[in-house]
């Protein structure tokens, strides 16, 4: 092990990132929140004012896998459609079988320059969690209650409001609902059976609701759909732990850029459509666990410096205000305060793998 990989796996590191991360969230989304009078004046302008603040936030988990980890991010695509990725808006349709896949779609978002605008359909939980969620209240992140009876108002409602949106944004839908596990993918291909539907090897069975009110709502707001997916080399199964720990990780990401006009507007028939869009992404992680690679040529986007800086940023802003604390601590020799101090980096020390660990989010009750 390298010496930069040995300091890449210290604790006090993973303290540390977590400290700006922390901090500067916090401070980010008490900015965000001063930006409620804006909206009264100006809708517009209070909208791009948070994308740049979300960019600061979610840029530094992207800082994290590009930069930290260096993990590899490979785009195979038609070279057709690359021109027009970041330029317009879509509908992202992505599996979601890892704990980093949000993350990586992320990546590929800076990289086109839509991260700080991003959307996604999320579960409503989410919008409870400090920082992330309640960046995204400030962004019109939809949020879904899996209730569809509730659903299918609240989510044309959010979408609809998106209409007049002042930057091009990518909407993303994990269609499966859930994170795939060998057990969901059991009782899945159970309701796939019962419904006669042809059954996935690498997939849940989608969820078309969901699907169907997006497209219906975004038609004229967003130009296609993109399907992505996602795999990563030599059957890795990546962590955000892992990222923190410096792990290199190759994601592989295959989009085709699917017109919105193809897409049936009948609520059956965009279901079908659906179901056999699942029937071909199975199909092309057949070819990847066959071949290593997704069909068609690469066109990978390099990254940018700007995730970067923004890290180095907070981090020399809030690492030195600590330091002068840390030195005030020590010199001030009270035995008191230094196990006190003691005491809560234990208690840090013990949260940092169940922050790190998508599962502590996945299993909120619903
Ligand atoms: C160039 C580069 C391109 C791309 C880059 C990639 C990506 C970048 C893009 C953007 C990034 C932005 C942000 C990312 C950041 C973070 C993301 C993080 C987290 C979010 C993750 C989540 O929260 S996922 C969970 C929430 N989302 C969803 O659930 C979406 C999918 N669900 C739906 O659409 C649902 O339909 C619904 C939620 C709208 C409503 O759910 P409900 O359950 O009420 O209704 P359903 O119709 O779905 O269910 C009833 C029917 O389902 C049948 N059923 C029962 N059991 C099952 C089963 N196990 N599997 C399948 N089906 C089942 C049941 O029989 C009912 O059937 P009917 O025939 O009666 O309809
Ligand atoms: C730079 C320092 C980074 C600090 C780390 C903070 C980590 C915060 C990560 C928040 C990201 C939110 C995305 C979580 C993904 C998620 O939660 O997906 C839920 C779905 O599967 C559905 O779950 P389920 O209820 O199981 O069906």
């Amino acid at each position: 092990m390298g010496l930069l990989q040995l300091l890449k796996s210290q604790f006090l590191c993973h303290l540390i990132i977590c400290y700006v991360f922390l901090v500067s969230g916090l401070i980010i989304n008490l900015l965000q929140l001063c930006t409620l009078p804006v909206w009264l004046v100006s809708k517009q302008l209070a909208r791009r004012i948070n994308i740049r603040l979300a960019y600061c936030i979610s840029s530094q988990m992207v800082a994290i896998l590009e930069w930290w980890s260096g993990t590899e991010c490979t785009l195979y695509t038609d070279p057709k459609s690359y021109p027009l990725y970041g330029k317009e808006n879509a509908i992202v349709v992505l599996n979601h079988a890892f704990e980093i896949d949000f993350l990586c779609g992320w990546t590929f978002c800076e990289r086109f320059g839509v991260l700080g605008s991003s959307k996604v359909l999320a579960k409503k939980q989410l919008a409870y969690v400090p920082i992330i969620g309640w960046m995204w209240y400030f962004l019109e992140i939809v949020f879904c209650k899996r209730k569809w009876e509730e659903d299918r108002r609240t989510v044309n409602e959010s979408l609809e409001k998106l209409r007049d949106y002042p930057e091009n944004f990518w909407f993303l839908l994990y269609c499966e609902g859930t994170r795939f596990t060998p057990k969901k993918h059991q009782v899945s291909m159970q309701v796939a059976e019962s419904k006669g539907l042809s059954k996935l090897k690498y997939h849940l069975l989608p969820r078309t609701k969901g699907f169907w009110v997006t497209v219906q709502s975004l038609r004229g707001t967003a130009a296609a759909v993109y399907d992505s997916t996602l795999n990563f080399r030599n059957n890795e199964m990546p962590t955000l732990l892992g990222l923190l720990n410096g792990k290199k990780y190759h994601a592989d990401l295959y989009v085709r850029r699917i017109p919105l006009e193809l897409i049936p507007e009948d609520e059956k028939e965009c279901a079908e459509w659906l179901h056999k869009l699942y029937q071909e992404k199975d199909s092309f992680q057949e070819h990847y666990a066959k071949t290593g690679r997704f069909p068609g040529p690469i066109m990978s986007p390099p990254r940018r410096p700007w995730s970067l800086i923004n890290w180095l940023f907070w981090s020399c802003l809030l690492l030195y205000p600590l330091g002068l604390l840390l030195t005030q601590l020590i010199s001030s020799g009270s035995v008191f305060t230094i196990v006190a101090s003691v005491a809560v980096c234990s208690a840090a020390a013990d949260l940092t793998p169940q922050i790190f660990t998508g599962s502590s989010l996945d299993d909120w009750p619903d």
